[in-house]
């Protein structure tokens, strides 16, 4: 039994922060594991200040919220860390990741990288993983070509990438970096990385 950041006291798989660029590829891989792995991972829903993109989901994507009510859940120390990307706020709130833990599911958390460096000070002892792109061209194409950002966010994103880039390469701050070049090549590698844990949290569902 632990103490979480949340402020639970939680027994349970450890959880996973997957970061990297923005259009790195987190979303798609994340997507593949709870796809096969179904019901094994809970995805830590976000609150931001983004507008949602067509097909978005309230609630399941992201918690969509004005900066106000975002500014007052921090200040009420609602979160357990948040960040300002590309002109909005994003946060994961301690409702978020206990909602997910309460279920005895591997937490997953999707996430920048001054939200790294903050859950680093807390105890909430994830797995961390950077997914990136082959180069900075190849991550140009992908977020252009996924046709949701506007020219400014799309040179915001990429100059926030080339910074992560750069942030990343510090010793230990990754457990894993998987380098998203081939999909199905880049998804092995995640569920090699997981696999400890899937097979803890199958275990104990069986027993
Ligand atoms: N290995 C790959 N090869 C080609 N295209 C890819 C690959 N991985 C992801 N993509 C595509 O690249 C785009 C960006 O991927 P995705 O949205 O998963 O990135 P992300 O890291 O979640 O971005 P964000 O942080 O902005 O949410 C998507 O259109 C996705 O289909
Ligand atoms: N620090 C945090 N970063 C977060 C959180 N939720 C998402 N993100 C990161 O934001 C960027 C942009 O996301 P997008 O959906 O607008 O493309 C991406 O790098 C996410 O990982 C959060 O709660 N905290």
């Amino acid at each position: 039994m632990r103490e979480s950041a949340t402020g639970a006291v939680m027994a349970g798989p450890r959880p996973v922060v997957l970061s990297g660029p923005s259009g790195a590829g987190k979303s798609t891989l994340l997507k593949m594991l709870m796809k096969e792995f179904n019901g094994l991972f809970g995805f830590s829903v976000s609150h931001t200040t983004r507008k949602p993109r067509p097909g978005e989901v309230n609630g399941k994507d992201y918690h969509y919220v004005s900066r106000e009510v975002m500014q007052a859940g921090i200040s009420n120390g609602e979160f357990i860390e948040h960040a300002e990307f590309s002109g909005n706020l994003y946060g994961t709130s301690k409702a978020a990741v206990q909602e997910v833990q309460a279920r005895n599911l591997i937490c997953i958390l999707d996430i920048e990288m001054q939200g790294v460096k903050s859950i680093k000070k807390t105890d909430l002892n994830p797995i961390y993983i950077s997914i990136q792109p082959p180069s900075m061209d190849i991550l140009e194409k992908r977020l252009r070509d996924r046709k949701t950002e506007s020219e400014e966010s799309l040179q915001k994103r990429l100059r926030a990438a080339s910074v992560d880039l750069e942030i990343s390469k510090e010793p230990g701050l990754f457990d894993v970096v998987i380098v998203n070049d081939n999909l199905d090549d880049a998804y092995r590698e995640l569920k090699g990385a997981l696999i400890e844990e899937i097979q803890t949290v199958q275990g104990s569902t069986k027993a």
